[in-house]
């Protein structure tokens, strides 16, 4: 198996703020925020988004997190055994807010429908919005992110790895193939 780095500690930091500025931009204040990351590198991504707004703008966003094990389609029962319905969690309500649903990697886009049903239920927000650290295509689905750290064109055949310190030790993104 060969593995190639494309992104950095310094350059994931940087498509961070990147995204954290853009979101800054975009919205005639933050307040309405929620941020919402999909478990588990999407909530770090969160946790960091949050960080960097509060050092940016000195704004605190709740952020929640979603386990959508359970609203996959393409995951098969055998998944459900393992599904925690106790891992999502939103510290406010998000009835009317601005929701920003933060993920690692967006690939067919199956995911990210699953968070949609899976957000419903803790409420109806205002606006749904969508940021990855990688977009590396081949969608499935009617969906687009947007606040996107890096585009990585990929091959279906390859498998694009986001590491963060957090987890695994590191922040780093390469492409195995
Ligand atoms: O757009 P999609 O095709 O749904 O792919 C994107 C999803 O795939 C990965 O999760 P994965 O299921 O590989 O589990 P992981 O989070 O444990 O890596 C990644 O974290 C995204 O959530
Ligand atoms: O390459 C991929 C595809 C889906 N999810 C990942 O984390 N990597």
């Amino acid at each position: 198996m060969k593995e190639k780095e494309v992104v950095d500690a310094l350059a994931m930091k940087r498509a961070l703020t990147r995204i954290t500025y853009e979101i800054i931009e975009r919205n005639k204040g933050v307040e309405d925020i929620v941020l919402v990351g999909i478990k588990t590198r999407g909530i770090y991504i969160a946790e960091r988004i949050a960080d960097r707004m509060k050092q940016l703008e000195d704004v605190s966003l709740p952020v929640g997190s979603l386990d959508i094990t359970l609203y996959r389609d393409d995951k098969g029962k055998d998944m459900e055994a393992t599904a925690d319905l106790t891992a999502s969690s939103m510290p406010v309500s998000i009835e009317g807010k601005h929701v920003v649903l933060i993920d690692d990697v967006l690939y067919t886009g199956r995911t990210i429908r699953a968070a949609l049903d899976a957000l419903m239920d803790f409420g109806r927000p205002q606006k749904i919005s969508l940021a990855v650290l990688v977009d590396r295509g081949h969608r499935e689905l009617p969906i687009r992110a947007d606040y996107v750290g890096k585009n990585l064109p990929t091959s279906t055949k390859e498998k694009v790895v986001v590491q963060m310190e957090e987890i695994d030790g590191q922040d780093r993104i390469s492409i195995q193939k």
